[in-house]
């Protein structure tokens, strides 16, 4: 069994809540969490990983209250922090082995463990190089490895893509789906894609607190009705649809303009269309859309 309940997590600072109220159980799979800047995901993943001690609730792992379980909790962890750093003169075999001894791993086990992680990262060939002269993907593959070292139950990933090319991106996600089926697994992402391709849950985080968490198809099914396309060739039209509505996508061509919206109601226009929502329509309805393409 593998089941982590966070129950009303809140974390104050001052006269600020970080995050408030968070209640969520997670169970094997992949959880992904979507929001802003600022929404409180660093938060709430720092909670989970004991790094930050939340004001008030409480975190549950196989019914047992993680500060009985203390460094038993901990030894199931897995985390690649935001600002992951490696030692730039270090092979990437070398800060394995020094991450593994801190983990306290060492001898023939964590050879040959850090042997086999640098090949599921696809690092094993140039294992012996200097992590400094690594790509930002190369970095962020080492600190997937490192996090994998002590074989995690939980692994937490803040913002495990960022800064990856869309190559690596795929395979970071072949990765994660392999990992998914024996581990909690939580990540955050500003992109849409990430979460569609792999999450089995999304938890949509605004202002430290849940607007909504579900499937995709769940999540997409509270946008059905409300996603229309409205094709205009007057500007004072173009002008007034934005004013009136949500918009999530303008293409301008060359005699109209195409534009896609959010309403509760159907709008009064000659060549309005009802389309099938999309991830990036929610995110909208409930966010903004800067930061939520694939770069
Ligand atoms: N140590 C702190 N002291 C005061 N306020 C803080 C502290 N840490 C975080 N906050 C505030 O709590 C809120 C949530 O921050 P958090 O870092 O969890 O957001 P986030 O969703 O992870 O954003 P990002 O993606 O930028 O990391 C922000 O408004 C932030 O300014």
């Amino acid at each position: 069994m593998n089941k982590l309940e966070l129950k009303n997590l809140t974390k104050t600072y001052g006269t600020k809540n970080a995050n408030s109220n968070i209640t969520i159980t997670f169970e094997n799979g992949v959880y992904g969490l979507l929001g802003p800047n600022g929404a409180g995901k660093t938060t709430l993943m720092k909670q989970i990983t004991t790094l930050i001690e939340p004001s008030k609730g409480e975190i549950i792992y196989n019914g047992k209250n993680i500060k009985e379980l203390d460094e038993k909790y901990r030894d199931l962890i897995g985390y690649l922090p935001q600002d992951f750093g490696v030692y730039k003169n270090f092979s990437a075999k070398q800060f394995l082995q020094y991450v593994a001894a801190l983990k306290g791993l060492s001898g023939k086990y964590a050879r040959k463990k850090i042997d086999k992680l640098l090949k599921l990262v696809g690092l094993y060939e140039v294992r012996n190089k200097a992590v400094g002269k690594f790509s930002g993907g190369m970095k962020r593959r080492v600190g997937i490895a490192q996090a994998l070292l002590n074989d995690p139950k939980i692994l937490v990933l803040d913002e495990p893509t960022a800064g990856l090319d869309p190559q690596e991106r795929a395979r970071f996600r072949n990765l994660i789906s392999q990992m998914s089926k024996e581990k909690i697994i939580i990540l955050s992402t500003h992109i849409i894609s990430d979460i569609e391709s792999i999450a089995k849950e999304t938890i949509m985080i605004k202002d430290g607190a849940i607007l909504m968490k579900g499937s995709h198809k769940d999540i997409l099914l509270g946008m059905e009705g409300k996603v229309y396309r409205i094709k205009t060739d007057s500007e004072n039209e173009v002008y007034e649809i934005q004013n009136k509505y949500k918009v999530v996508n303008i293409q301008r061509g060359v005699n109209d303009v195409e534009l896609r919206i959010i309403s509760d109601n159907v709008p009064q226009y000659k060549e309005t269309k009802a389309v099938e929502p999309k991830f990036e329509d929610v995110y909208m309805f409930y966010f903004d859309l800067e930061n939520t393409k694939e770069m």
